[in-house]
């Protein structure tokens, strides 16, 4: 009796092996192929994929592209694809020097049919998605940031299977958890986030890299540290404080801390982390062995970072005020980043060390702040 129960199980996962049943397509054909979808699939289906021929430029779409990476991507992609080749997207409104500077559009990425509208009436052929609630403000409001950080990405993930897009999804050392080795974190380790932010972005690289195996859809994905800019604001995180320091040695000469002096996280410039995007973004198929990449470029703690502050500014006066849900959020996330693989797949090298950063960081917000002075 057992044994027939057996045979017939077994012969019923064969079957359901061989013959769908869930209306899908067999594992290996991609999505893109053969015009189908994972959300959308009529009986009359006609949609197609968008030809790409790697000598066109691509026409990029960047989801949140107001926030802190954003209009710097923007950027540096006009520069490189031709300014009405990118179009910006957020639900805020821009400040005026965005606006005027290249194509901007409303858009929800919670609103999946405004998204499609976009793709389809822009002919849009590389999808950067930005939108996200950051780790801190993502605990401030965990329904807003389990929304947009995981419904959000299901609309972008289907729409870019649907439509044949390269989709570029950015990871977080937030990723990680205190039960991951922290000194350093490999790519392939035990990812067991506390903060609604790091569970949605393993979601994301999970989700992506199954898109990628299931459906075709050419996923790439690069876990960022702490990214560190002049010009833009960061959007409420726990590496924030390495962004205020700057600001705040130049107007007041005085800075609080709101992480402990010893906290170690990793963080990058800017300007390395958008070119690594960029790359990734570029590099053939052939030499990407994963789809998920840590990308790393220095590690610091507060202390550390005040005294090469103070080597510029030696009148600058640090004091230390911890913030506990940001502290604990430091606390379970990586010291140090391990980054071979990236350095060895697709040749990332980054560019900016402790000391470049401090330098070209008060350069530039020293000099803002001599015009806005002069005006
Ligand atoms: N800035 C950093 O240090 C790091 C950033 N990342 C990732 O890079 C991406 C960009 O980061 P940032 O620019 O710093 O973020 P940010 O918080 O500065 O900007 C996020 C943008 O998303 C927009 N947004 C929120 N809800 C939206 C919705 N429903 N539809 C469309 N847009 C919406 C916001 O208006 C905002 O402009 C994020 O996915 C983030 O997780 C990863 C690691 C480090
Ligand atoms: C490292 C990040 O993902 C971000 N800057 C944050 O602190 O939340």
């Amino acid at each position: 009796m057992k044994m027939a129960v057996v045979r017939t199980l077994s012969r019923v996962a064969r079957q359901a092996l061989r013959t769908p049943t869930c209306g899908c397509q067999p594992i290996t054909v991609a999505v893109r192929n053969i015009s189908f979808s994972p959300r959308q699939v009529t009986s009359d289906a006609s949609f197609h994929s968008v030809s790409f021929s790697e000598t066109d430029h691509p026409k990029v779409l960047i989801t949140g592209g107001l926030g802190q990476l954003g209009v710097g991507l923007a950027k540096m992609l006009r520069k490189r694809f031709g300014k009405n080749n990118v179009i910006l997207s957020d639900i805020r409104k821009p400040p005026s020097h965005v606006f005027h500077n290249g194509p901007f559009i409303y858009s929800d990425i919670l609103d999946y049919k405004n998204l499609r509208e976009i793709v389809v009436n822009n002919r849009i052929t590389w999808l950067v998605h930005y939108s996200a609630l950051l780790s801190a403000v993502g605990e401030a409001n965990v329904p807003l940031a389990r929304a947009v950080n995981i419904t959000g990405l299901h609309n972008i993930l289907d729409i870019a299977a649907e439509h044949g897009l390269r989709l570029f999804v950015p990871s977080t050392i937030g990723a990680f958890g205190p039960t991951s080795p922290r000194n350093p974190t490999p790519d392939l380790c035990v990812q067991r986030p506390r903060t609604i932010y790091g569970v949605s972005k393993v979601h994301a690289e999970l989700m992506g890299e199954y898109y990628h195996h299931r459906y075709g859809l050419d996923f790439r994905c690069l876990r960022y540290p702490g990214i560190i800019s002049a010009d833009s604001q960061p959007g409420g995180g726990t590496t924030d404080y390495a962004v205020q320091i700057f600001h705040d040695a130049v107007k007041t000469g005085k800075f609080e801390c709101n992480l402990k002096p010893d906290t170690r996280l990793p963080m990058m410039y800017i300007e390395d982390c958008l070119r690594a995007t960029l790359e990734v973004m570029e590099a053939p198929v052939d030499t990407l062995s994963m789809r998920t990449y840590n990308i790393n470029a220095m590690s610091f703690t507060p202390e550390e970072l005040g005294r090469e502050v103070q080597r510029q500014l030696p009148d600058l006066q640090v004091t230390y005020h911890v913030d506990q849900v940001r502290q604990a959020i430091a606390d379970s996330w990586p010291m140090n980043f391990d980054d071979d693989n990236a350095r060895r797949d697709w040749g990332w090298k980054h560019e900016y060390d402790l000391p470049e950063l401090v330098q070209t960081m008060l350069a530039f917000i020293g000099s803002e702040s001599r015009i806005a002075h002069a005006n």
